[in-house]
């Protein structure tokens, strides 16, 4: 298990976090807290705010008000260190983005390099242990295209991993999935889990937010709605989750 000087605080947490776009309130007071080596998945209608608050943890929207704190690090603050930041936190979008000119290996051996000064050979050696541990080793000398969309989502987790990262957060990362590829990414998730990784996810999953979440924020309107253990889902209270879950999203 990783250590940091904050370990008895949570490893993200989000306080009263107020965003708008324009004259559209997109966050209106959300506030959560992610654990060392829990599972969080957001979930909750289109447009109701659940990107805008991964995306807000990572920094790639500033907020307007509130307090963040990702692994001691203030995002909320204009002077936050974001190489820090960005060296704590592993972020993979529903676009794998990997880059096409590029070796799977050299897509994972960049930032490493670039970032952390690692020496090739190491971030070499590097890459094919992440890419071992999302069943991978194989296709260390392929090229994206080469790959289907499962395995360019796997070599992007993959990459994120390749930081290290102390938190990893995940955007819809199986939504442009045909449905037989989406198993084989959910499966790379679902070891990270057990394996301890801290996780925030953004998911329509839901019977897999069911089975790997520890804790579930559902949000309607830019408001945490209501939030608890995984068996809100199947005994949700307020009539917005009652309807969510039952109009279809709730597969198992
Ligand atoms: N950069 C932006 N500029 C303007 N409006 C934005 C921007 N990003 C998001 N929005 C708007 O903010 C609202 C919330 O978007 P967000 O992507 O957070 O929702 P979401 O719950 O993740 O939805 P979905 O499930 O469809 O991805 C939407 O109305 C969206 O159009």
């Amino acid at each position: 298990m990783q250590q940091n000087a904050f370990s008895s605080e949570p490893i993200v947490s989000l306080r009263d976090v107020q965003k708008s776009f324009g004259p559209l309130k997109v966050l209106d007071g959300v506030s959560f807290a992610v654990d060392r080596g829990e599972v969080l998945a957001i979930i909750g209608r289109s447009g109701s705010g659940k990107s805008t608050a991964l995306r807000c943890i990572d920094r790639f929207e500033k907020v307007d008000g509130g307090e963040i704190v990702v692994c001691g690090h203030r995002v909320d603050r204009p002077d936050v260190n974001l190489r820090a930041l960005r060296q704590d936190v592993g972020i993979v979008f529903q676009s794998y983005n990997l880059f096409p000119h590029l070796t799977i290996e050299q897509n994972i051996a960049l930032a490493p390099c670039a970032v952390k000064k690692m020496a090739t050979g190491q971030a070499k050696e590097l890459a094919r242990k992440v890419l071992a541990q999302v069943g991978l080793e194989e296709k260390l000398h392929a090229y994206p295209e080469q790959l289907s969309g499962g395995q360019q989502q796997r070599a992007a987790i993959a990459r994120s991993l390749a930081m290290q990262p102390k938190v990893m957060l995940f955007d819809e990362v199986t939504s442009a999935l045909d449905p037989e590829l989406t198993g084989e990414v959910l499966k790379v998730i679902e070891q990270l889990a057990a394996d301890g990784m801290t996780m925030v996810m953004v998911t329509h999953e839901m019977g897999f937010a069911k089975s790997i979440a520890d804790r579930i924020v559902f949000m309607h309107r830019g408001k945490v709605h209501e939030t608890g253990p995984a068996s809100i889902l199947t005994s949700p209270t307020t009539p917005e989750l009652i309807q969510f879950v039952g109009t279809g999203n709730l597969k198992s």
